[in-house]
């Protein structure tokens, strides 16, 4: 069994990601050299319990104590058992879950312990990815987008794209292929372009005691309140130059510019700031893309997919399209970037996350 990980050649690489939806954690498989790219793998998903939900939703926002070792403990035991279903894997790549993120003020907060993960499974695992960066002065956030820029080159593209993330926050990736090196200045833009879908979860939650707007039904049937959309965008974020990032609950208050509507134009005032959020990061793209390539959960939904189409002006389309899976996407990032952790590698850049120079962050815990 792999007690370290070899320094050159091609290993396969085991991520794992827990999101800001707390809905559960995805395990994916990556063939990689670090560079480049060679097979996907893999996959595997394990669902948070609704109590499992609970606790980590009660420990949002706490950089510590006892609901943040709580949250701990529920994210350390689904990550093994989601674990244990794979066994063909060289290193592991943990991201955790974030339960507090304020890059320029206490930090950022990721529970998951993966020194006692690498104990348990006789296997390197790589951890703890966005400190290092924080503390080099980036946001620690995003870090999909090296592994962007690899999915790029594993397509073959040949013209500026944007990779678009919609979890519970959103976040975007201006990837130009032209370049050699996402390290090159210029090759990678990326920031959080606002919430996703964590709003009208929350209103779901709120209001129908439900965890999602299940193909965006209920937004389908309202009306969106210009007003409130007006309101959110004139929120001082927006006008930020990016790169920036977000916590979950950053816009949290936004379910309150809609407290006064019906459930209906609520789902669909809140999906449409999603989309508006994105459409204004866009701006920032230093070209037009060639196309918007959307993952995460966000593109099950037919209304904010629509609102997306009508507002961005270049195509938009699912992963899928292209032959990747948008649902492991992120699982499949923390492989990627576990093996260049593991090799010395940087996994952000100033265009990335704003950090002085790349930085490549991350702990790797070998077994005992
Ligand atoms: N069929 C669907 N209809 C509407 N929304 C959906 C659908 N499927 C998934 N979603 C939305 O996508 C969310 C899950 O997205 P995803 O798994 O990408 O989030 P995450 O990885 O936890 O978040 P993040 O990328 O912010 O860390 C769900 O909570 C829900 O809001
Ligand atoms: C601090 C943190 O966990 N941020 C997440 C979150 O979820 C989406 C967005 O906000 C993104 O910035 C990031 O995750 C992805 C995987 C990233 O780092 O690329």
């Amino acid at each position: 069994m792999a007690k370290a990980i070899e320094k050159t050649g091609v290993v396969t690489a085991l991520g794992m990601m827990s999101g800001t939806s707390l809905d559960g954690v995805d395990a994916a498989v990556v063939d990689t050299d670090g560079i480049r790219i060679h097979n996907f793998g893999a996959s595997g998903y394990r669902a948070y319990s609704e109590a499992e939900r609970t606790c980590l939703r009660a420990a949002l926002g706490h950089w510590g104590g006892a609901e943040a070792e709580a949250a701990a403990e529920v994210v350390d035991d689904a990550h093994a058992e989601l674990l244990s279903r794979f066994s063909d894997y060289d290193v592991a790549g943990f991201h955790g879950q974030t339960l507090a993120h304020a890059p320029r003020q206490q930090g950022t907060y990721q529970v998951g312990d993966g020194a006692t993960l690498a104990a348990k499974t006789g296997r390197p695992v790589v951890w703890d990815f966005r400190s290092d960066d924080v503390a080099m002065g980036g946001e620690g956030a995003p870090l999909a987008p090296f592994f962007h820029f690899a999915c790029a080159k594993y397509l073959n593209l040949k013209k500026p794209v944007c990779f678009l993330n919609l979890g519970g926050v959103g976040n975007l990736t201006y990837v130009d292929p032209r370049f050699d090196s996402p390290e090159d200045a210029g090759a990678l833009l990326a920031f959080d372009t606002g919430p996703a879908n964590a709003p009208v979860n929350d209103l779901m939650q709120a209001r129908l005691g439900l965890n999602m707007d299940a193909d965006g039904r209920l937004a389908q049937s309202g009306t969106v309140e210009t007003g409130a959309l007006e309101l959110f965008l004139a929120e001082s974020y927006f006008s930020r130059l990016p790169p920036k990032s977000l916590d979950r609950n950053d816009f949290s208050e936004m379910i309150n510019l809609v407290g006064e509507l019906s459930d209906a134009d609520a789902a669909a005032t809140l999906t449409a700031m999603c989309a508006a959020g994105v459409a204004q990061g866009m701006q920032h793209c230093p070209e037009s893309p060639s196309s918007v390539l959307v993952t995460g959960g966000g593109r099950h939904n037919p209304v904010l997919m629509q609102m997306l189409e009508v507002s961005l002006d270049c195509p938009v389309q699912k992963v899928e399209e292209l032959g990747l899976d948008g649902d492991m996407l992120e699982a499949q990032a923390f492989a990627y970037l576990a093996v260049r952790v593991a090799r010395g590698m940087a996994t952000s850049a100033p265009g990335t996350t704003g950090v002085s120079a790349c930085v490549g962050g991350g702990v790797v815990s070998l077994p005992g």
